[in-house]
């Protein structure tokens, strides 16, 4: 996508700029929501989709929780932002996410917007490994966000492809959020209060193994 940049473009005929946050979310955590909040603000964008995963093929090495607990922990922590909302392409879809289908799919379904896919910079690090990633580029525009431990990157990627941004450093993972709860310490604060009330509901990460 060329010409994309941080400044709205003036006039009525102006695109729509709809944010890509696309994630794991086992659990989503305060990290994700600053860092869309943060992209949304400063790329003026529209809306921020967050667009949970069906199998991520990276993420190898445990199971992950169920879309749908995934799904319902990502609603309950955008709702209270008029600027986001959560898609289900990709569980719909079912199988292995590739960011090529959520993007592709989204453009079908919003074919008049503009599309800013959000990654942090450890994804960023990786994206030479995605699947059709020569495609990635023509469908969105990217915006690489600083992450605490990560360098952010982007020599890799085509010039003109990305946008690298710093964000609030919040040192928070879904992996140490998972071994806070099975090591019985609170994640308060780290995840919203509906999320800490969700995964106690339903007993997610008591087991490591599992
Ligand atoms: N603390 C953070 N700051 C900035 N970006 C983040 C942060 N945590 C995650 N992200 C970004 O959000 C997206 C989704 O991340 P993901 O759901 O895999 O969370 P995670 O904390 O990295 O999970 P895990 O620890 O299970 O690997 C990725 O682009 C990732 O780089
Ligand atoms: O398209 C791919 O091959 C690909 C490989 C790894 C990650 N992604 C996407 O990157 C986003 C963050 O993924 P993750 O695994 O860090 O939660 C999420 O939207 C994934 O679908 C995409």
């Amino acid at each position: 996508m060329s010409g994309a940049t941080a400044e709205r473009p003036a006039g009525e005929a102006a695109r729509r700029r709809l944010g890509v946050m696309g994630g794991t979310f086992d659990p989503v955590h305060h990290g994700h929501l600053v860092a869309a909040s943060e992209v949304q603000a400063r790329f003026h964008l529209d809306e921020v989709v967050f667009v949970p995963t069906g199998q991520p093929w990276q993420k190898t090495g445990r199971a992950v929780s169920a879309a749908e607990d995934r799904y319902l922990m990502t609603v309950i922590a955008t709702a209270s932002n008029p600027r986001f909302s959560v898609s289900r392409v990709d569980i719909d879809r079912g199988g292995v996410t590739y960011t090529i289908d959520t993007l592709s799919d989204l453009h079908a379904q919003y074919p008049d917007d503009e599309l800013f896919f959000i990654t942090g910079a450890d994804a960023l690090e990786q994206i030479l490994s995605w699947h059709r990633v020569d495609e990635l580029f023509d469908l969105a525009h990217f915006i690489g966000v600083t992450r605490p431990g990560y360098e952010l990157d982007d020599t890799h990627v085509p010039r003109g492809a990305i946008s690298l941004i710093q964000v609030p450093a919040m040192a928070i993972s879904s992996t140490d959020c998972r071994a806070r709860v099975a090591a019985n310490l609170p994640v308060w604060y780290l995840v919203p209060d509906g999320v800490v009330q969700y995964i106690t509901k339903r007993s997610l990460y008591r087991n490591p193994d599992a």
